[in-house]
């Protein structure tokens, strides 16, 4: 293939239907979103790699990188919530607690192998800012919730886990944190088979064993939150469990709990979460398409201490979910109107009209088509203004 049509790894153009479709969900996301108290924000696609780049918390070989004209190292934000982090300390610092943001914007993640995987996406998301209380994580959860239902997603379902249960289960049976370490990264990657095998292989009591085995099986309804207290002893692990409890009481009040489950294997993709990890799943996907957790350490990095909650919706994936279950989805397609050099006033007000009418409006001079039939094809309502010797339907 000639040069100029390739694009760089993971670099994905997108197409106008795909591109309508992409902007009425976000506009649906966004009005819903607005109606919860949040207010836009946006934030560069160059940032420093000391500072951003680094609370970012993805890994380095997942940045791209470059120099400005000091020498300095920039990176494409892979992530909105340490930008944001960064403009609530600084431009914002004066705006009281909490504060309530949402954003629609295009992240970079380097891929390291070809296979269709983004480099560039949209990420759809909110932060809640200076609320450390279960609530703040339940508006996170319904505000999610409501943003999928209000895209037309369904179903759909919300795997809610909590890293400090998992973390002190792994304290209490594991003495070794790059051991633990590495179990985290075998759930993280979802590769079960892995995991058992490498527990397996470690030199502690079968018992113990058997315990890192039964983690994997709590995943579940609410029952799952007594299981969980018997498997670990510690107060921390105690602590992690009393904070889903009071999160799925919240989340009964708010209406949400249909869609959640618990899922104590859950790891967030991120180093910087702190507390309640989730993802959302929905159509046919095999990945999830929304993500977020609680991250109460990012925002001191900044200078400015604060407890904090979000989530990230990829617009890509959503799509891709929405499409597996809405086939055939019907855009608002705009009407054609043809016309000739002798009748083009008549078309031209004509468009005019209608556009003021709220109506989508094509007005095509016919001369310039070399294929009626292929042009007209796509139109579900073609308006002549020809004399008729050029082809073309006509509902005049
Ligand atoms: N920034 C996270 C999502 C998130 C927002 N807030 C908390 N988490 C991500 O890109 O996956």
């Amino acid at each position: 293939m000639p040069l100029m049509f390739e694009k760089p790894l993971g670099m994905i153009d997108t197409l106008p239907a795909l591109y309508e479709r992409a902007r009425e969900v976000r506009r649906y996301m966004e009005q819903e979103t607005k109606n919860w108290g949040y207010r836009p924000i946006q934030t560069p696609s160059l940032e420093y790699y000391e500072t951003v780049g680094n609370a970012s918390a993805i890994r380095d070989e997942q940045l791209f990188k470059l120099l400005d004209r000091e020498g300095q190292t920039l990176v494409l934000r892979p992530d909105m919530t340490a930008p944001i982090a960064r403009v609530i300390s600084s431009s914002m610092k004066e705006e009281p607690l909490p504060l309530r943001l949402f954003y629609c914007n295009a992240l970079y993640r380097a891929q390291q192998h070809e296979g269709g995987r983004r480099a560039e996406f949209d990420q759809f998301g909110i932060e809640l800012v200076g609320d450390d209380s279960m609530n703040a994580d339940g508006e996170v959860l319904a505000l999610l919730t409501s943003n999928l239902r209000a895209s037309g997603l369904s179903p759909f379902r919300l795997a809610v886990g909590h890293i400090k249960y998992m973390n002190a289960l792994f304290e209490e049976i594991i003495e070794d944190s790059k051991i633990a370490e590495a179990l985290r990264r075998y759930l993280y990657e979802k590769n079960f088979v892995g995991y058992r095998q490498r527990v397996d292989q470690l030199e502690i009591s079968e018992a113990d064993k058997s315990r890192l085995h039964q983690l994997q099986r709590l995943r579940g309804g609410p029952e799952v939150l007594d299981r969980a207290k018997t498997l670990a002893h510690s107060s921390k692990a105690h602590h992690a469990i009393n904070d889903l409890e009071d999160l799925w009481e919240i989340l009964k009040d708010l209406g949400v709990q249909d869609v959640i489950q618990i899922d104590l294997n859950l790891v967030g993709q991120i180093d910087y979460y702190t507390g309640i990890v989730f993802e959302g799943y929905g159509g046919a996907l095999g990945f999830p398409l929304a993500s977020g957790g609680r991250y109460d350490e990012l925002l001191e990095k900044f200078g400015r201490p604060a407890s904090a909650t979000g989530f990230g919706i990829r617009l890509d994936r959503l799509l891709e979910a929405l499409n597996h279950i809405n086939e055939g989805y019907s855009q608002n397609r705009p009407t054609l109107i043809l016309f000739n050099k002798k009748r083009q006033q008549e078309a031209l007000q004509e468009a005019n009209r209608r556009r003021n009418n709220g109506e989508a409006i094509v007005v095509q001079n016919i001369e310039s088509v070399p294929d009626i039939d292929a042009f007209t094809e796509k139109y579900p309502e073609v308006v002549s203004f020809t004399d008729g010797s050029e082809r073309g339907s006509s509902d005049e």
